[in-house]
Order: C-alpha cells, then sequence, then structure tokens
C-alpha cells in the first residue's frame, strides 16, 4: 500500500547545521499488515510515519501509495490523498476546546466539508466502542487525559481510513486506556484496513504482525 524507496530525510538547523533524520530507507507497507515501528529516541520515527503519510517530502528518494509515485504531487493532491486515505492519531490528541466530543470527531467531516447524515452515526458508533458513549457533550477539559486520547482515536477513524498512523498513541497513557487504543486498532486491522503504530513500548509492538527497528535513522531489523 505504502512503499518508500532509498527515502533520505535531512532537516536543516540554521544556516550550517544538518540533520540526516533518514537515511536510504527503503521499506513496503503492505496493505491489511499491522506494522509497529521501534527505536530509541530520535531514531527517525516519527520522521518515517511523515513520510508514509504524505505529511512531508522526502530529501531524496521516492514515496509511493497504491503504487502510484506521490513524492512530487502537489499538497492540495497530497491532503486529498490523507484526507480520503489516512486516518493520524499524534501523541497529543490537539482536540479543538470549545467543540464537544461528539463535534471533535466529525471535525474532518465538516472541516473538509464532506459531513453527511450518517457521519454522525458512524461518529457516535466510534465513540462507542472507544467507550465514551456516554461522554459525546463534554468539552475537552471535562474528558481525562486517557479519554481526550480516545476521542482523537475515534476522530482518526470517521473518514474510514484505509490506513492509520498513530505517533506513540498510548504514551503516557495507563494500561485500561493503552489497552483499548491496541484493540481498536486489532479489530480495525481485522477488517482488512493498515496500521502503522510508532511506539517505544515492545509489549505493545508485540500485538503487530510486524516490527520494523529503526537506529539513527537506518533500518536496523524488519521482523515478522
Ligand atoms: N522539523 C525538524 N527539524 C529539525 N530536526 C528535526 C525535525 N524533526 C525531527 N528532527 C530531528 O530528526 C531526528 C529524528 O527525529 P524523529 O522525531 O523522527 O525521531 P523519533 O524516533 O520519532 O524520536 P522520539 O521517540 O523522541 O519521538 C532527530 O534528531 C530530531 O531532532
Amino acid at each position: 500500500m505504502i512503499m518508500l524507496e532509498q527515502i533520505c530525510k535531512t532537516y536543516k538547523i540554521g544556516r550550517e547545521r544538518k540533520i540526516h533524520a533518514l537515511h536510504n530507507i527503503s521499506e513496503t507497507v503492505y496493505e491489511g499488515e499491522f506494522v509497529a515501528v521501534v527505536g530509541p529516541s530520535g531514531s527517525g520515527k516519527s520522521t518515517f510515519l511523515a513520510m508514509a503519510g504524505l505529511l512531508e517530502r522526502p530529501t531524496e528518494g521516492v514515496v509511493r501509495f497504491d503504487g502510484k509515485d506521490v513524492t512530487n504531487l502537489r499538497d492540495k493532491e497530497r491532503t486529498r490523498i490523507r484526507a480520503e486515505r489516512c486516518g493520524f492519531i499524534f501523541q497529543f490528541p490537539s482536540l479543538i476546546p470549545t467543540l464537544n466530543t461528539l463535534e471533535n470527531v466529525l471535525l474532518p467531516k465538516t472541516i473538509h466539508r464532506t459531513y453527511q447524515a450518517s457521519d454522525e452515526k458512524w461518529g457516535k458508533e466510534v465513540l462507542e466502542k472507544v467507550g465514551l458513549k456516554d461522554k459525546l457533550e463534554n468539552l475537552p477539559y471535562q474528558l481525562s487525559g486517557g479519554e481526550q486520547r480516545r476521542v482523537a482515536l475515534a476522530r482518526a477513524l470517521i473518514n474510514k481510513p484505509d490506513v492509520i498512523l498513530a505517533d506513540e498513541p498510548t504514551g503516557a497513557v495507563d494500561a485500561y486506556n493503552a489497552s483499548v487504543i491496541v484493540s481498536l486498532f486489532k479489530e480495525w486491522n481485522a477488517q482488512g484496513k493498515t496500521v502503522i503504530m510508532v511506539t517505544h513500548d515492545m509489549k505493545q509492538a508485540d500485538e503487530a504482525g510486524r516490527i520494523i527497528e529503526l537506529a539513527d535513522g537506518r533500518l536496523k531489523q524488519d521482523m515478522e
């Protein structure tokens, strides 16, 4: 589904300094896979996810989505692919403070003006799956940190994405919230959807079908 071919990503700091976040990474994530990306802090995990999710462009190399070279597509096209095919979960839930739970979940629909009445039904269904059906009208400050994470998870599913890209989705949450999140990934994956999850927690990585290990921006191991 997503192919990274000889990807290098270099960030510039000031005029002189360059950070080589990824070096010559070639990886394929197949449709229906559940892949965990692990490695020490600074090893390039988030950068890997940003390449796979078309959030950033590589400095060198080619990114293919469904076989199509998307590396140099215009921003508008890349945004369209992300909005239609991908669901993102970041470490910080970044909910809109003035919108309630359900409104936050429906935001990707309202923002792209693709909202339909059936979205509300699906939004409520997903919120029920993550145990928040009684908190539809709470504002973010009226939710615990773990609940806010689960709202962000429900929001990522509102478009029924073909691929979920999650960056440390269970970082700093308790065991219960972490298990709700990972169980939902597994459920989504069991329906044939692709999941790419960055984590530093090897126990959670073991839930995935494959583990990609990075070290210093390079591929260290790729284990089934
Ligand atoms: N926008 C940026 N500008 C400059 N350097 C960056 C940028 N994003 C990442 N880096 C650098 O690239 C390297 C890889 O960062 P990345 O966030 O991908 O690592 P990571 O494995 O996800 O780390 P962590 O586990 O701490 O989140 C690091 O050295 C980081 O400082």
